[in-house]
C-alpha cells in the first residue's frame, strides 16, 4: 500500500488522475523509444485502420495518431469507406502484416455489419496485434505462456490500480461489472494474475448491488451510464470506471454533449477511497498503453525484451 491516497475525513474519495499517470507512462515510452532507436535505428510504427465515419471513432483515432506523432513513431492511418468489403479489409491487413515499418496494427471497432470482426482480428499477425484481441494473445494472457499483447484499456486499469493501492493486490476482492472480450474478461484475467479474488458480474447477475458491495476493487465496464450507484460501493473501495457514455448536455448549449462513466461519480466518491473520473481517468491510459504496446511490438520484433513501463 505504498502510495495509497489518503481519503479525507469528509469521506470524499481521492480522484485518480489518469491524465497525470498516462503522462508519466508516455514519458517512459519516449525514453525507451529513444534508446531503441539509438541502439538499433528502428522507429516503432503504428497503423490504425478506421472503417466508416462514426464521429466518436474519428475522435479516438485522431487522438491515437497525435500521440504516436508526438512520440516520433511512424504513424499511418487508413480510413476506408463504410461499404468496404471484408475481402478488401483482409487485403489491407495482409499488407500491413508484411510491412516491416509497421509493428502495431489497430483496427478500430466497431466494424460495419458486412465485415466479420473475428476474421479481421484473426488475420492480424499476433505479434502486431497491439489491441491484444487475437485468440493467440487472449490465450497467452490466460495461460501465462509466452509474451502476450495485453489489451490497452485493461492494462491501463491495472497501472491505475497499482499506482493507487501499491504493487501487491493479493487477496483483494475484485468485482468486474461487464464481461466483454474488450474489457471485462481481460481485466478479470489481469486481476486474477495479481492474485485478487475475482468475480465477473453482468446483466444476469442476481442482486448486483450486493455483489458489488463485496468489492475492494470495482471495475465498471458495462457501457450503461451511471449504472453503478453510491450505495453499491463498500466504504473505502477503489473504483475504476471504464464507461465512456456520451449524453446530451443542454446546460452547455443546444446540441452539446458530455461524457459520463458507468458509475454515478458524486455518489460513489462519497463512499470510495479512490475513484477514476470520466473523462480524465481510464481513457487517457488506453491511448498511452496503445503506444506502450507498439513499442513492445517493435522491441519483440528485434528479439529485445519488452521495456518495463508501468
Ligand atoms: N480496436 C479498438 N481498440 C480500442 O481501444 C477502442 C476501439 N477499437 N474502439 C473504441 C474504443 C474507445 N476507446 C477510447 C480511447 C480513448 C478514450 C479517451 O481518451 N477518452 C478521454 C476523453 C475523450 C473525449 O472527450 O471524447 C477521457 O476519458 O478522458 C476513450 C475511449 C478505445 N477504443
Amino acid at each position: 500500500m505504498a502510495n495509497a491516497p489518503s481519503s479525507s475525513a469528509s469521506g470524499i474519495a481521492a480522484t485518480i488522475d489518469g491524465r497525470a499517470v498516462s503522462a508519466r507512462v508516455i514519458e517512459r515510452i519516449a525514453f525507451e523509444t529513444r534508446r531503441l532507436t539509438d541502439e538499433t535505428g528502428v522507429v516503432p510504427g503504428l497503423a490504425v485502420v478506421l472503417v466508416g465515419d462514426d464521429p466518436a471513432s474519428q475522435v479516438y483515432v485522431g487522438a491515437k495518431g497525435r500521440k504516436a506523432d508526438e512520440l516520433g513513431f511512424v504513424s499511418v492511418q487508413h480510413t476506408l469507406p463504410a461499404d468496404t468489403s471484408e475481402e478488401a479489409m483482409l487485403r489491407l491487413v495482409g499488407e500491413l502484416n508484411d510491412d516491416p515499418a509497421i509493428h502495431g496494427i489497430l483496427v478500430q471497432l466497431p466494424l460495419p455489419a458486412q465485415i466479420d470482426k473475428n476474421r479481421v482480428i484473426e488475420a492480424i499477425r499476433p505479434e502486431k496485434d497491439v489491441d491484444g484481441f487475437h485468440p493467440i494473445n487472449v490465450g497467452r494472457l490466460a495461460s501465462g505462456a509466452g509474451e502476450a499483447m495485453v489489451p490497452c484499456t485493461p492494462a491501463g486499469c491495472m497501472i491505475l490500480l497499482r499506482d493507487t493501492l501499491g504493487d501487491d493486490l493479493g487477496g483483494l476482492e475484485a468485482v468486474v461489472v461487464g464481461r466483454s472480450n474488450l474489457v471485462g474478461k481481460p481485466v478479470a484475467q489481469l486481476l486474477l494474475n495479481e492474485n485478487c479474488t475475482v468475480t465477473i458480474a453482468h446483466s444476469r447477475t442476481r442482486d448486483l448491488p450486493a455483489v458489488v458491495r463485496r468489492a475492494d476493487i470495482v471495475v465498471a465496464a458495462v457501457g450503461r451510464q451511471e449504472m453503478v450507484r453510491g450505495d453499491w460501493i463498500k466504504p473505502g473501495a477503489t473504483v475504476i470506471d471504464v464507461g465512456v457514455n456520451r449524453i446530451p448536455a443542454p446546460e452547455k448549449g443546444e446540441g452539446k454533449t458530455r461524457l459520463v462513466g458507468d458509475v454515478a461519480f458524486a455518489e460513489a466518491a462519497a463512499v470510495a477511497s479512490a475513484i477514476t473520473p470520466v473523462p480524465g481517468g481510464v481513457g487517457p491510459m488506453t491511448i498511452a498503453l496503445l503506444m506502450a504496446n507498439t513499442l513492445k511490438a517493435a522491441c519483440l520484433s528485434l528479439g529485445r525484451p519488452s521495456p518495463k513501463l508501468g
